[in-house]
């Protein structure tokens, strides 16, 4: 694959060395001018763009179309991913719809201490207005021995967001179907990083943010993903008005649309769905065998530099402990050791309570980029730069 030609597709600032491409990903060239366009056909068309925009297929059938150009990168066949709202929203879905598969007999959603806090919240939340059932949360080496008979919903993400850790997603999903558990995948640090396939792996729902690995910008939405067997047997959850059988007939009662039509819930964010598919035009050109490869090449290389070179950073992980594409150092001072790289125009991020994340993203980086943020790394840790009272005075975001 021709890295330096998928670079170029990138705007990246001079001077910057972005190993946070995992949190959000830096923007496509392409974007801004299909955003413009699309700005251009609202302009013109008014409400006829929902029919005639999009050079005349209209907007309103992008959440299908472009998740089926989600769905190669995640495995998944065609009209089995849809794409709109928000990952925390699509969490609530899957997690509400796999519990109503599951039945009432059972009663515990189990999650592991690595998920994303907004995804225990929405299965707290779900069970807490159920008025029935559990969330447990286990550590994530404990989660195949937790797959017990009271579980009804198996809710992983398959990537720890802080520590880069990767669960075996065939592995689990084979030992819980065996239980009888539904499953729900979050894919948030896995779309665009690693090869993934739902399909081979037999999970039943998985949902994904596009703002990351997939660099369609801040706010960008999200997918959802329900194994086609499932579809037609899915309640919504959010039954909204665009995933009804016939939204158009305004009819008074919810009747399931086909398929993964009914997973849509409302008004499609057609300029975001439009930086969404320009983004993904440069993915038209990716391996993802290549890319991880490649991807574990960079990663593996900044890991042993920093080993070599910073004594004081621990790895958060055993190196035999399968990752997505990230590397997870531990230090008191990681806040402030992240401020003076970010102060150097090296920008990764920190993660409470002690994490330094970094992540590797081979579309825009370079083996330059990456001996070039070990010599910076190297250099804060040796000058003790971190301990200036500029770097350690926290902000509330990020
Ligand atoms: C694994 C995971 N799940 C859920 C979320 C929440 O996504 P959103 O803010 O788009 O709802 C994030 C990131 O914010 C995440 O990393
Ligand atoms: N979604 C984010 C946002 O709206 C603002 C700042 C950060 C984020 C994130 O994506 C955090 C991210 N899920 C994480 O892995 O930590």
């Amino acid at each position: 694959m021709d890295w330096e030609a998928l670079r170029g597709q990138f705007h990246l600032p001079k001077g910057v060395i972005y190993l946070d491409g995992n949190s959000l990903g830096p923007m496509p060239r392409a974007v801004p001018v299909r955003v413009g366009d699309v700005m251009e056909e609202w302009a013109d068309l008014l409400i006829r763009g929902w029919n005639e925009g999009d050079g005349g297929g209209g907007w309103m059938g992008w959440p299908g179309r472009i998740g089926d150009r989600i769905a190669r990168l995640i495995g998944a066949a065609e009209g089995t991913v849809t794409v709109g709202d928000t990952l925390s929203i699509r969490v609530y879905q899957a997690v509400a719809s796999a519990l109503h598969l599951a039945g009432p007999e059972r009663a515990v959603v189990l999650s592991d201490e690595g998920n994303f806090p907004s995804d225990l919240y929405m299965a707290e939340g779900l069970v807490s207005t159920l008025g029935r059932g559990e969330l447990r949360v286990v550590p994530p080496e404990a989660v195949m021995d937790a797959l017990t008979e009271e579980v009804s919903v198996l809710m992983l993400t398959q990537v720890d967001y802080r520590t880069g850790r990767m669960h075996d997603m065939a592995a689990l999903d084979r030992a819980a179907k065996a239980k009888g558990i539904v499953t729900v995948w979050d894919l948030a640090h896995s779309a665009g990083a690693h090869e993934v396939d739902v399909t081979a792996a037999g999970a039943d729902f998985a949902v994904g943010c596009t703002y990351k690995y997939l660099n369609a910008g801040p706010g960008a939405p999200a997918f959802i993903y329900v194994r086609p067997e499932l579809q037609d047997r899915v309640r919504p959850a959010l039954a909204g008005w665009l995933g009804h059988a016939r939204p158009f007939a305004f009819e008074l009662g919810y009747a399931p649309g086909e398929g993964i039509d009914r997973m849509r819930v409302g008004t499609p964010p057609v300029l975001q769905l439009a930086a969404l598919d320009a983004a993904l035009d440069v993915w038209d050109a990716v391996d993802m065998g290549q890319l991880r490869a490649r991807s574990l090449a960079l990663s593996g290389r900044f890991a042993s530099a920093v080993a070599a070179r910073c004594p004081t950073l621990t790895p958060a992980l055993a190196p035999d402990v399968p990752r997505g594409s990230q590397v997870s150092l531990r230090h008191p001072e990681g806040y402030a050791i992240v401020q003076a790289l970010i102060a150097r125009g090296v920008i990764g991020d920190f993660r409470a309570p002690d994490i330094l994340r970094f992540g590797f993203t081979p579309l825009f980086l370079s083996e330059a980029d990456v001996d070039a943020a070990v010599a910076h790394l190297a250099e804060v840790m040796e000058r003790e730069e971190y301990a200036q009272d500029r770097f350690r005075t926290r902000r509330a975001v990020t």
